[in-house]
């Protein structure tokens, strides 16, 4: 019978096919005590490597099937299987307290997920995802049941699942497999992530799934509103035939516009680069053509592990992206921990104003060792491409000059051993602090560019903390007083002869891009999947007018004005 569900709208597109309902259900032990515990051990170390050739022969598939890049998360799983945080633990607790490896791995495995989970940040929750999934494989070989898997579905199919793991999602064969609808999770879950990146419409925590949705039930799924209608009418499903068909036309318009430049329609060129958190978003930022990478957030290299990133596992890393940018600008921001961003191996004083306090380049200069370690793998790393240096949340002159400072002697002690390191990096920072804004003109003669970065500069200019729902509405980017503040720092950008670039998520909205590119503004860095729209939006602006247009944006008293007046003259 006919029924429909709604739920997070958490990658769009629409999909019509039929549905599989895909399981594999938590197993809960009995908390259990054995009488020998070395032959319990035993028991766990070979589930230990029964699970190790298997992630290995899944990694091998992966890659012949979906690429290297999809393949790499099960790195990350094999090297959980060697942690001793997780195998020690274990094997501790079978010996210390005579557990059942089953009850000893759910316990210590429960225990670490929750831990994680607790922390509030998307990439540890996606470590927390990982550990579910590797406990879950373990689990399964010692109790003899097989861990389910999606790689051999060959029909045209919408999965339906609690949830999906992170290595769920990396054997998806998107040739049948058209999209899917979980129980639990949110935007931000690790399947939600994952169904961005992969551009699979995806509706998720539409909460306890009915037993109506039987495997080859046709179901639509309408990703961008986020409903799912289960076994529909005829007149539903020839409209939603029609809407689909429509949303894949503008599609492949849209990607059409992947090789074209960044041009307005009375020729200006601009930069529309993307923003990246780890190696694994490069494959999404080639496919969209993006102009390059405007911010690299290398703290997710230092989150969900146990110690800091070696120089070379950074040199790694940054040298990849580069070579992968093949030429193109990669902007590399140094480390920009504390606030909301935590590391559980770097203890900090607890801060009651963690926003005002020991974060990014401040912790650097405080923890000069971790800092020059990074600028000696990105200056190691300058040689592979077009590489930027970027600082973050910098307020007074004394800071820049600092970091600079020790950036210059990391270069001579490279020079010294030898160690060839590009002569033509650009040195900038973010704007995102509003002293900094005031102090633009004196930063800019010490700067090669600037990148504003609008999350914090609204939250420290509103006074209003970006992650708190209360005070939500203060976060106005179209307000006057930004715009005004964003038009400073391009001015004294351009009297100083530098270009001025934006990474805070104003550059890749379409209401902000035509004041932002009437201001003056150089290049705009977004989400990957929001270059194509972008480029498409300024094909069809003229510089020149919304030079004028911008003006009388900044004069108006609200956001509202503001946006009403954009929205009128853009029609975006
Ligand atoms: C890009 C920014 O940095 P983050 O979101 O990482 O704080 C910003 O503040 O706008
Ligand atoms: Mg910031």
């Amino acid at each position: 019978m006919a029924s429909t569900f709604t739920g997070v709208a958490a990658s769009p597109g629409f999909a019509i096919a039929k549905a599989f309902r895909f399981t594999n259900t938590q197993y809960t032990p009995q908390k259990l005590t054995i009488a020998d515990a070395e032959e319990e051990a035993g028991r766990f170390r070979q589930a230990i490597e029964k699970a190790k050739g298997e992630i290995e022969d899944i990694r091998r598939i992966t890659e012949q099937k979906l690429g290297v890049q999809k393949a790499e998360i099960f790195e990350a799983h094999l090297f959980l299987l060697e942690d001793p945080d997780l195998v020690d633990a274990v094997l501790d607790k079978i010996t210390d307290e005579q557990w059942s490896a089953e009850y000893a791995l759910y316990e210590v495995t429960t225990g670490v997920v929750d831990m994680l989970l607790e922390l509030d940040n998307e990439m540890v929750r996606e470590r927390a995802a990982d550990v579910k999934d590797v406990s879950g494989r373990l689990m399964s070989h010692l109790i003899g049941k097989p861990y389910a898997t999606l790689s051999g579905i060959s029909e045209e199919t919408i999965i339906f699942a609690e949830d999906l793991t992170p290595s769920d999602t990396a054997q998806l064969d998107l040739n049948y497999i058209h999209g899917f609808v979980t129980e639990i999770g949110s935007r931000t879950s690790h399947s939600a992530i994952m169904a961005r990146s992969l551009e699979l419409p995806a509706v998720v925590g539409i909460g306890t799934m009915p037993a109506s949705i039987a495997d080859g039930t046709l179901v639509i799924l309408d990703a961008t509103e986020g409903r799912v209608f289960i076994d529909p009418s005829e007149e539903v499903l020839a409209q939603y035939r029609e809407k689909k068909q429509q949303y894949d036309e503008r599609r492949a318009q849209l990607k059409r516009l992947s090789q074209q430049p960044s041009v307005t329609a009375d020729g200006e060129h601009l930069e529309l680069a993307a923003n990246i958190g780890s190696i694994e978003d490069l494959a999404k930022v080639l496919e969209n053509g993006a102009d390059g990478v405007g911010l690299f957030r290398t703290e997710f290299l230092y989150m969900g592990r146990n110690s800091f990133p070696s120089e070379e596992e950074q040199y790694q890393t940054y040298k990849h992206v580069l070579e992968k940018l093949n030429g193109k600008r990669v902007v590399i921001r140094t480390l920009d921990i504390g606030g909301d961003k935590e590391l559980p191996y770097l203890e900090l004083p607890k801060e009651s104003n963690p926003f005002l306090g020991l974060r990014a380049l401040r912790l650097c200069l405080k923890r000069e060792d971790l800092f020059r370690t990074q600028l000696r793998a990105l200056l190691r790393a300058s040689v592979h491409g077009k590489l930027n240096i970027m600082f973050p949340m910098i307020a007074v002159l004394s800071e820049l000059r600092e970091a600079k400072r020790i950036l210059e002697e990391e270069r001579e002690k490279l020079r010294l051993e030898g160690v060839s390191v590009s002569d033509s990096i650009e040195v900038g920072m973010m704007i995102e602090i509003p002293a900094a804004v005031l102090g633009a003109d004196h930063l800019a003669k010490e700067v090669d560019f600037f990148s504003i970065g609008t999350n914090d500069l609204i939250q420290y200019t509103m006074a209003a903390d970006r992650m708190n729902e209360s005070v939500a509405y203060l976060y106005q980017p179209y307000h006057p007083s930004i715009l005004r503040l964003v038009e400073m720092v391009i001015k004294a950008a351009d009297r100083a002869g530098i270009w001025t670039g934006m990474c805070g998520e104003m550059a890749g909205d379409l209401t902000a891009i035509p004041l932002l590119l009437g201001m003056g503004l150089n290049e705009f860095s977004m989400s990957a999947g929001s270059v194509l729209p972008a480029r498409e939006l300024v094909g069809r602006l003229s510089k020149k007018e919304w030079a004028a247009l911008s003006e009388q944006a900044l004069a108006m008293g609200t956001q509202e004005e503001v946006k009403q007046f954009v929205e009128q003259r853009s029609s975006v």
